[in-house]
């Protein structure tokens, strides 16, 4: 696994680098296979982590390890300092949890719903206040029944974060919200950011894991393959432009390290290039590559001309 850490932020004291979540070894079976086979984490204190990878990696698994809500069949686990397997109610309400289930009751609105479970938290965050910071102020005397699915999802978010957590885990949080409504969630992250909290969500839309995360972390065939920020993620495959123009009338492609050394050769000839770029592979491709599905990313310099 590559790991780069993410350089703290102006200002940043020693306390901000301690781990709120900390795993080493994690594994979980279902039968004879491993779903998370020897995971290692380490979440900051502070920072927003993503964690990235493909249909049945591992992701809601782990999170729901670390939750307490699954046990482990081996590793070690430690959330806020505390095994969860024995996490007790203090614990637990340092926490905030955003899962892929429905839970509210369905015959309340969403303003009863959020007064009904105010009463839960030692300090809750004002139901008009989380109204607004999903977005719900037009639904907010509606019943649940009556809500969209990207509409219960916001609230379900609400409610993970009403108690004003420590630690939020958001699993796919923003799955079925509108375009809108995930840039209020964005907005609503930072927000919880910029309070001190620390932020653990899952996501398959890696320009939410590029807007959010401070680091991410692609986890493939329960492993952590590659944590870095997402700007550095995949360095080395970033490392590796292509080039290509137009010529005769066939696509001609160039794979190198030196792109600006192809260019002054192609642009040294008489006449203009056509069809000439150059590009570097975006987070996709890494991502693509990294989980080992087939794209476009190049994976070798190639000094030919093809
Ligand atoms: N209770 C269970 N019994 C047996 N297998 C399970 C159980 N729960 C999960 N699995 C399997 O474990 C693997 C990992 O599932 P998990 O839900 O952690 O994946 P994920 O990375 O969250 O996927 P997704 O992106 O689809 O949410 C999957 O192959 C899944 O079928």
């Amino acid at each position: 696994m590559t790991t780069t850490q993410a350089a703290p932020r102006p200002g940043a004291t020693a306390t901000q680098r301690e781990t709120a979540v900390r795993v080493r070894g994690l594994v979980k079976r279902y039968g004879n296979r491993a779903v998370v086979d020897g995971l290692d984490l380490d979440v900051f204190r502070g920072e927003v982590f993503a964690l990235l990878g493909p249909n049945g990696a591992g992701k809601t698994t782990t999170i729901e390890i670390l939750e307490g809500v699954r046990k482990p069949d081996g590793g070690e686990v430690r959330v806020l300092g505390v095994d969860p397997a024995r996490g007790g109610r203090a614990w637990r309400a340092r926490l905030g949890v955003v899962s892929q289930g429905e839970g509210a009751p369905q015959e309340l609105s969403v303003r009863e719903v959020l007064d009904h479970f105010a009463g839960y938290h030692v300090t809750s965050r004002p139901t008009e206040e989380l109204i607004a910071a999903v977005g719900l102020e037009e639904k907010a005397g509606t019943r649940i029944a009556r809500l969209s699915g990207g509409q219960r999802r916001r609230l379900e978010v609400a409610l993970g974060v009403q108690g004003r957590p420590e630690l939020v885990f958001l699993d796919e949080p923003t799955t079925g919200m509108d375009p809108v409504a995930r840039r209020q969630f964005w907005e609503l992250i930072r927000g919880l950011r910029a309070d001190g909290a620390t932020v653990l969500l899952t996501t398959h839309y890696l320009d939410e894991a590029a807007e959010l995360a401070d680091r991410v972390g692609v986890i493939a065939d329960g492993r952590l393959v590659e944590v870095a920020p997402p700007d550095q993620l995949g360095a080395d495959l970033r490392r590796l432009a292509r080039v290509r123009w137009t010529e005769d009338g066939a696509v001609r492609e160039v794979r190198t390290e030196s792109p600006a050394a192809v260019l002054r050769d192609l642009l040294s000839g008489p006449g203009d290039v056509p069809g000439l770029t150059v590009t570097r592979p975006s987070l996709e491709d890494v991502y693509l590559s990294l989980v080992g599905a087939p794209s476009t990313v190049p994976t070798a310099p190639e000094g030919d001309l093809r």
